[in-house]
């Protein structure tokens, strides 16, 4: 059995069952239908605007859906009034976003926080440790990313690579159970990207965690997921292991995306 089979016997954590979404009168997510089991590592890719960051969103609560169902670890995030999904109360939702954490593309660190206080600041206020146990956590968290030394800098005196880890440890540091990664390679020096590939297997080994990451980088997504999404305005038209959907992709409009000939010809 490979891998992906393995994990996808495993029960769901992530269930989107046929969800729509639009912005402005405009379809961005069409009727979408997506199982993720626990501790898969999934890739999201397609042409931009094709809705791939609206999906890591509202799993954020950062949207809501206009129509369907979003079910994380069996718990359902919308009541339906008169045909329409609304957002459970926050009481009802709190124990939901405990289980989330995104890494943001522009990292969204505090400038005016020492690197310590921005890993050690969410767990506080999620009232989840007093400052002293908060701190000791975030100095392991620096550890595991591989700066330590850096505890008490401000994120401006830090490169694009190393705010990335901080923004990475700063998402695990309230250990939630699914991380979501927007483009977390897009502002790096192509030196730097091998580095995240690194670190997010190990934390996918330590933790065990689900990982949905937003991506423009096929090596990336290749090395780093266990299952493929391509999407296509608002749409999966192609959902696999990256051995068999970066070499023989069944869908016309991954084949155009990843430069194949069409089939047949
Ligand atoms: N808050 C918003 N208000 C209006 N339109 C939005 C909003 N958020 C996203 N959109 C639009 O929805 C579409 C899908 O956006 P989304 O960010 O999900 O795409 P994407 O596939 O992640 O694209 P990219 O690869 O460029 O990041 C885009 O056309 C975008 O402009």
């Amino acid at each position: 059995m490979s891998k992906m089979e393995q994990k996808a016997v495993s029960r769901p954590i992530i269930e989107l069952s046929n969800v729509s979404k639009a912005f402005n009168g405009v379809s961005v997510l069409d009727n979408l239908n997506l199982v993720i089991p626990k501790g898969q590592k999934v890739a999201l890719l397609g042409p931009s605007g094709s809705g791939k960051t609206t999906i890591l969103r509202i799993l954020m609560t950062l949207e809501t859906i206009d129509a369907g169902q979003v079910r994380v670890g069996g718990q359902s995030m919308y009541e339906e009034q008169s045909g329409v999904p609304r957002l459970l109360p926050e009481s009802q939702l709190r124990s939901v976003r405990a289980r989330i954490g995104m890494v943001f593309q522009h990292f969204g660190l505090f400038p005016h926080l020492t690197v310590l206080s921005n890993i050690a600041l969410p767990q506080i206020l999620n009232g989840q440790a007093r400052k002293a146990e908060a701190e000791a956590r975030a100095l392991d968290l620096l550890q595991t990313v591989g700066l330590a030394d850096k505890a008490h800098l401000l994120p401006d005196q830090l490169s694009g690579g190393q705010k990335q880890r901080v923004a990475i440890a700063r998402a695990l540091a309230l250990q939630p159970d699914i991380l979501l990664f927007d483009e977390p390679t897009s502002a790096l020096d192509p030196q730097r990207v091998s580095e995240v590939l690194d670190l997010l297997n190990v934390i996918g080994e330590t933790t065990g965690a689900t990982m949905l990451l937003v991506t423009h980088e096929m090596e990336f997504a290749r090395q780093f997921a266990d299952r493929v999404l391509f999407f296509d305005h608002g749409q999966i038209v192609e959902d696999g292991a990256p051995d068999l959907v970066f070499t023989n992709p069944q869908d016309h409009r991954t084949r155009a995306f990843l430069g194949l000939p069409a089939r047949g010809v």
